[in-house]
């Protein structure tokens, strides 16, 4: 069989992404794997290296992308963010739906690949609780808070564009926009089942 499509998670700074995919991976074992990215920025309180990212350094990342190693990088917030080629094969070569947990900058970079995703926005209900749900996550220093904010507003004005995102959800119940992520992704999550069960 051809491999399933991979997804695009994008949107705001603290929008959920991380909290949708995170249930995904847990509701569907076996079906769902993660592009772990790599990026400059230090680990948070109970991130692992090589599970939730490759904390690198700048130099070792750069060097990696001058090597061709890399489908895509950007820098957000002051830091270096990308997708390895190894990150994406890795799932593909398991037969799992590829998860890409990335920002603006990576899905215009990723439309001029042959990676053929389905690109999905997680969006907030507005500014107003983008900041409170940061905030209360409490990871951010005030000058990455605020850096956070700034690409959100652009962010959520792009979103709104005709033809880059094929579904936008808004993250405001959770529950319910879990159930839309699900809805947009169950035709590939059969094949993959069903694949699994043959
Ligand atoms: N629907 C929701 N209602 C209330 N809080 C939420 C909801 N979804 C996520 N959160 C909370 O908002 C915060 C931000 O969510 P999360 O870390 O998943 O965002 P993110 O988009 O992955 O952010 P980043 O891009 O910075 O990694 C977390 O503390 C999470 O628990
Ligand atoms: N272009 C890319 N963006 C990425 C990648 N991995 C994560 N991200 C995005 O960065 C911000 C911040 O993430 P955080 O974990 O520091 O909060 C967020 O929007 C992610 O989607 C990547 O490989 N490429």
């Amino acid at each position: 069989m051809a491999g399933p499509r991979p997804v695009v998670l994008s949107g705001p700074s603290g929008a959920g992404k991380s909290t949708l995919l995170k249930n995904l991976l847990k509701e569907y074992e076996g079906v769902f794997g993660f592009s772990v990215s790599h990026t400059t920025r230090s680990p948070r309180p109970g991130e692992e290296n090589g599970k939730d990212y490759h904390y690198v350094t700048r130099e070792y990342m750069q060097a990696s992308i001058d090597k061709g190693e890399f489908i895509e990088s950007a820098v957000f917030s002051g830091n270096m963010y990308g997708t390895s080629k190894a990150s994406v094969q890795a799932v593909k070569d398991k037969n799992l739906i590829c998860i890409l947990d990335i920002d603006m900058q990576g899905v215009r970079a990723v439309k001029t690949t042959d990676l053929n995703p389905i690109y999905i926005s997680i969006q907030p209900p507005s500014m107003n609780i983008l900041e409170k749900r940061l905030r209360d996550r409490n990871t951010e220093s005030e000058e990455s808070l605020q850096k956070r904010l700034d690409a959100a507003q652009v962010d959520m004005e792009i979103s709104k564009e005709p033809g880059i995102f094929d579904i936008v959800i808004v993250n405001d119940n959770l529950d319910d926009a879990y159930g839309k992520l699900k809805d947009a992704l169950i035709e590939e999550i059969k094949k993959v089942q069903k694949n699994n069960l043959s």
